[in-house]
């Protein structure tokens, strides 16, 4: 594409020599990627400054630059006065925008995001509709899966991805919208037909100066939800009732809003819930009719998570048997709430709760089942919120018996320091906790402790196989030590 067409869409930039006539081959923002033909983008990140690796990138083959900073080069430079936004516009241009074309639904929120994608994911498919997926875990078009670093990956990946999906003639498209990639501006650009909001607690905290910061973030989903509409559909924000900050999110969106809950009236609402340690059931009330679901999928948390995918399927227009086929065809959703093994006579749970309120999710609901003892081993990641150290911490001891305090992901602070950060200042007897640095010991101990009709629960990596300590990703699967500590055991 010729580089004037690249930048059709930006109102104003400053070019320092003539860019008529230029091919673009791609757009880079990493300077070690950048070939022959390449537009290369300096964005000022959080470690580094693009706009320091322009020799680089000029070196390796770049035709232009594009600059918020003074920088010099041998090819033309454009300055704008954005570059992180301005990357979302080329990008959107570049790949002749994609969610124009793909209906694309984002789901944000502090827990359930996940959880969310992968029952739309599977109500979709039900409904035979082919998807795409992008979100933590990892980003899924049709059946192949390709690994991502982040939740929401940079505005460029991001409509690259759009571009891959269109070409594989995805229907629906279905992604988590972090609320960094909200407040950095990744999804800049994209056309969301529906926006849903989980629900929103502590978390993030080291990157949003307050959860009032946190939640304006999340707002900007709903903000964006645009006036533009695919034929024959209408866009729809899709809001947690029960929830106490959706009276603002509501007020920041344009579009019509479909409203779930449990606890107050809303458009999809779930009653006559029964939880119990197999699954749930209740009956589901929607605008186009009332059905009852029986799910595998337990806790109350995920009778939320059911009703906000519904709804978002009844607004894309799936009819409800297809929906409760799809629901009840679930079995789980990788590292959350998984068991593992289940041979020994105690349960052991891997869960990814690695925030104060989705762990007490989680332990609160283990506990209405638990016939005996709950075991908890549970870390915080280095690098993130240090404020919901001691909270995840108190938590663990407000419901389970017995916690091990150990590393998740210690990154680049020291492991003892984090925990340090989690026991300081709680107010439990030193008997119901140990702490165990390691966390391969820690999984080790606690189904050592483990006797029948126990539960041990191992939270926060959910599907995660790697332990990041320093820069290095260690191999690490808690599901995998689990099972090994649980064949040791029982031999
Ligand atoms: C804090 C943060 O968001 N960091 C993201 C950011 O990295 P950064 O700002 O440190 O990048 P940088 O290393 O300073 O580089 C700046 C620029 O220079 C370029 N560069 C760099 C080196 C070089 O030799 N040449 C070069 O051109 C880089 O390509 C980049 O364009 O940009 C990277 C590329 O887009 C992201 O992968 C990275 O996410 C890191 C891995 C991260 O951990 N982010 C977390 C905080 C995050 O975003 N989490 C959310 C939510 C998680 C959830 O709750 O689900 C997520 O969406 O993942
Ligand atoms: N609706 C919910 N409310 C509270 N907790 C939940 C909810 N859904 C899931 N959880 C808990 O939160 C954990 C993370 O769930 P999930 O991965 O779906 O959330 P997420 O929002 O994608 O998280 P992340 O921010 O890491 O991407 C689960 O393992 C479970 O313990
Ligand atoms: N996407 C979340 C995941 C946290 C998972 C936990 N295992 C940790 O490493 O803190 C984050 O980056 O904050
Ligand atoms: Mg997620």
């Amino acid at each position: 594409m010729k580089l004037t067409e690249v930048l059709l869409s930006l109102t104003f930039y400053e070019a320092t020599s003539s860019i008529e006539g230029i091919e673009v081959n791609n757009i880079e923002i990493d300077s070690r990627n950048v070939k022959p033909g390449s537009l290369f983008v300096c964005i000022d990140g959080f470690t580094v400054d693009g706009h320091d690796y322009v020799q680089q990138a000029v070196d390796n083959g770049a035709i232009a630059i594009i600059a918020e900073k003074k920088v010099t080069s041998s090819v033309p430079t454009i300055f704008v006065p954005n570059s992180s936004r301005t990357l979302a516009m080329l990008a959107v241009t570049f790949y002749n925008n994609p969610t124009r074309t793909i209906p694309l639904i984002g789901v944000t929120g502090t827990n359930g995001k996940t959880t969310v994608t992968y029952l739309l994911d599977t109500i979709f498919n039900k409904h035979h509709k082919k998807t795409g997926v992008i979100g933590t875990i990892q980003m899924k078009i049709g059946e192949e899966i390709y690994p991502i670093e982040n939740t929401t990956p940079d505005a460029l990946l991001l409509q690259q991805s759009f571009k891959k999906m269109l070409d594989q003639h995805v229907d629906q498209a279905i992604m988590e919208v972090s609320s960094h990639a909200l407040d950095i501006g990744r999804v800049y650009g994209c056309d969301f037909d529906i926006a849903i909001f989980t629900n929103l607690s502590q978390d993030h905290l080291d990157y949003h100066n307050s959860i009032d910061d946190y939640l304006r973030a999340k707002i900007l989903l709903f903000a964006q939800l645009g006036n533009t509409y695919h034929e024959g559909t209408q866009k729809y924000a899709i809001i947690n009732e029960d929830d106490p900050s959706s009276k603002l999110i509501k007020q920041s969106t344009a579009q019509h809003v479909l409203t779930y809950g449990y606890k107050n009236d809303a458009d999809v609402m779930a009653t006559h819930v029964k939880l119990h340690a197999e699954g749930t059931s209740f009956l589901l009330w929607t605008p186009i009719g009332t059905i009852d679901i029986n799910s595998r999928l337990i806790g109350m948390f995920n009778v939320y998570n059911m009703l906000a995918a519904s709804a978002a399927a009844i607004a894309s227009n799936v009819p409800l048997d297809i929906i409760k086929y799809a629901l009840e065809s679930i079995k789980g959703v990788n590292g959350r709430f998984e068991p593992v093994a289940t041979e020994q006579p105690y349960a052991v749970i891997v869960d990814y709760a690695h925030t104060p309120d989705s762990l007490e999710n989680v332990l609160a609901t283990m506990k209405d089942f638990a016939k005996k003892n709950i075991y908890v081993v549970i870390g915080c990641g280095g690098d993130r919120d240090r404020t919901k150290r001691p909270l995840m911490a108190t938590v663990a001891l407000q419901y389970a018996d017995h916690a091990i305090f150990t590393s998740d992901n210690p990154r680049s602070e020291d492991p003892q320091s984090i925990l340090d950060d989690m026991i300081t200042g709680i107010d439990y007897d030193r008997r119901k906790y140990e702490v165990i640095e390691d966390r391969k010991e820690a999984i080790y101990k606690a189904i050592e402790h483990a006797q029948a009709d126990d539960i041990v629960l191992i939270a926060g990596k959910g599907h995660e196989t790697y332990q990041q300590i320093g820069h290095v990703k260690y191999d690490f699967d808690d599901r995998r030590i689990a099972e090994e500590a649980i064949r040791t055991k029982e031999k």
